[in-house]
């Protein structure tokens, strides 16, 4: 169980929000929702343990992720709201590269099969910088089958993916949280699952702007 608790976000001196609380059990997926600027991608860096929160707590199994920060990141699989790609690498490089820190091992055909999978036969030896933006995020998300982590922390996944992409990709989530994952998730777009199989929390400004 993951479990965020009173939790305070401040950015260059602003407080973005404060004293949010939310969980997220196994088989569950949360969208986080809200207006640009409030605070989503701060959040979920913090959820990821990529930044420390002003006050606050947030716990993994009833420990604070501060204090078991390396089995909890283990468990993680953050995308950014960056397809976090590198451009002068090709597809496969790529996710060579990932494995490589992640220290798992996948065999070069497999990588093949997972890119066609994704929508990316043909184009697995030519440089990222070539592809378009929607294919670059296709290689980022080619993570999601790389390796298996319970929790997956994913800002804005749906960025640049095409109709049909959007919907593989839900489906992927359910199936995920289905069979006992976690997907905690940032999209301005609607997601089209049916409303009983996710929640959705609206993060507010800790001060709305006077009119
Ligand atoms: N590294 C940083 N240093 C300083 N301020 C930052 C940094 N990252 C974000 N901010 C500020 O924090 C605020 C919240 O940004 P954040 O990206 O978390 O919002 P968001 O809700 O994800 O927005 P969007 O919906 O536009 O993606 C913004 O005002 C932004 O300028």
């Amino acid at each position: 169980m993951l479990k965020v608790s009173g939790l305070c976000c401040v950015r260059e001196e602003r407080v973005l929000f404060d004293n949010l609380s939310f969980s997220l059990a196994s088989g569950e997926i949360l969208q986080l929702a809200g207006p640009n600027g409030v605070g989503k991608t701060s959040l979920l860096r913090l959820v990821a343990g990529l930044s420390r929160p002003e006050h606050g707590s947030i716990t993994w199994q009833e420990r604070n992720i501060s204090q078991v920060t390396d089995s909890y990141q283990r468990q993680c699989l953050y995308l950014g709201h960056h397809a976090g790609v590198k451009a002068e690498l090709s597809a496969i490089e790529n996710l060579h590269f990932y494995l490589g820190l992640a220290g798992e091992k996948v065999t070069s055909s497999e990588l093949h099969g997972l890119l066609a999978k994704v929508g990316l036969a043909g184009l697995e030896d030519e440089p990222v910088a070539h592809l378009s933006a929607g294919q670059q995020r296709r290689v980022a998300l080619a993570r999601l089958w790389l390796v298996k982590r319970k929790l997956w922390i994913l800002d804005e996944p749906f960025t640049a993916i095409d109709k049909q992409g959007v919907a593989y990709l839900e489906k992927v989530m359910l199936a995920h949280a289905q069979a006992g994952g976690m997907v905690l998730l940032t999209t301005h777009q609607e997601l089209s699952l049916e409303p009983s199989l996710y929640r959705c929390l609206t993060i507010t400004p800790a001060y709305e702007e006077q009119a």
